[in-house]
């Protein structure tokens, strides 16, 4: 990706091996936010990223190959870092989604995440039912917060999504609705990120609570069974004793 400015790239993909307990804490111990950006291709995943991040629109992109950045927020009194991954457009096949285990391992990662369409294309609506249902699968035992962005809301005479319906999904689904137009207002985008953030609580962050997971996993070394000790140091007397009354 080229004309980024004002950015911290950190890497391309979060390592695998990274643990929830180096996410879980930004630069000075501030509450870090994980958030993936997903959709189809060419929906304007990495303009709406750089929106957020910049405040700029630029209007042309090389191909993403899925980026991670960051940035501090202040929402409501509090300072968080925020970790944005944009990732690559998904492929749909005719039985269903393709989703790379790159982009699994972004939706695992990430504390929420943004579905974004554009208005522009029908078939990048269909996908957000299968995507959204997708991402709960790969956060089983969780809800994880979810905004719905319609995007390219400028471009109304060519428009093949009636927006009321990504409202109307949205809302089937249990996630927030954004309507925006990337290229033409960043209070939109802005606004969407922002209520993101304010669904992701600190109780909801797997992050928390990873210190108290890792030790319930650990197994605990075994403790001696006194009852054996008990038989052992007896059998040990009686012998010596043994030994002892024969000489
Ligand atoms: N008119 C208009 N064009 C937009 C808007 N948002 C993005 N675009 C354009 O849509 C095209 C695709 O944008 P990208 O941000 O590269 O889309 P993407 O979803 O990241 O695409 P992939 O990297 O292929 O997954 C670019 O030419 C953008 O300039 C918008 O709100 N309005």
């Amino acid at each position: 990706m080229r004309l980024i400015q004002n950015m911290c790239t950190i890497a391309e993909y979060p390592a695998p091996g990274s643990t929830a307990a180096d996410c879980c804490l930004g630069a000075a111990g501030r509450r870090l936010v994980k958030i993936a950006v997903v959709g189809a291709s060419g929906v304007g995943k990495t303009a709406l990223v750089v929106r957020f991040l910049t405040k700029r629109f630029i209007g042309d992109y090389e191909r993403n190959a899925g980026n991670l950045y960051t940035r501090q927020v202040h929402i409501e009194g509090e300072t968080l870092a925020i970790q944005v991954q944009d990732t690559p457009g998904i492929q749909v096949h005719e039985n269903g989604l393709s989703c790379s285990e790159q982009l699994n391992r972004c939706i695992r990662w990430a504390d929420a995440v943004v579905i974004v369409f554009s208005i522009t294309d029908h078939k990048s609506y269909e996908l957000i039912s299968q995507l959204h249902q997708h991402v709960q699968q790969l956060h089983p035992g969780t809800r994880l917060p979810v905004v719905v962005v319609a995007n390219k809301a400028d471009l109304l005479h060519v428009k093949q999504v009636d927006p009321q319906l990504g409202l109307q999904l949205a809302g089937m689904l249990g996630c927030s609705f954004y309507e925006v137009s990337v290229s033409e207002n960043y209070n939109d985008v802005y606004n969407a990120f922002h209520v993101l953030c304010k669904e992701v609580s600190p109780k909801q962050q797997p992050s928390g609570t990873p210190e108290k997971r890792r030790t319930s996993l650990i197994p605990r070394p075994k403790s001696p069974n006194m009852q054996d000790l008990k038989r052992r140091f007896k059998q040990a007397l009686s012998a010596k004793v043994r030994t002892v009354t024969s000489v």
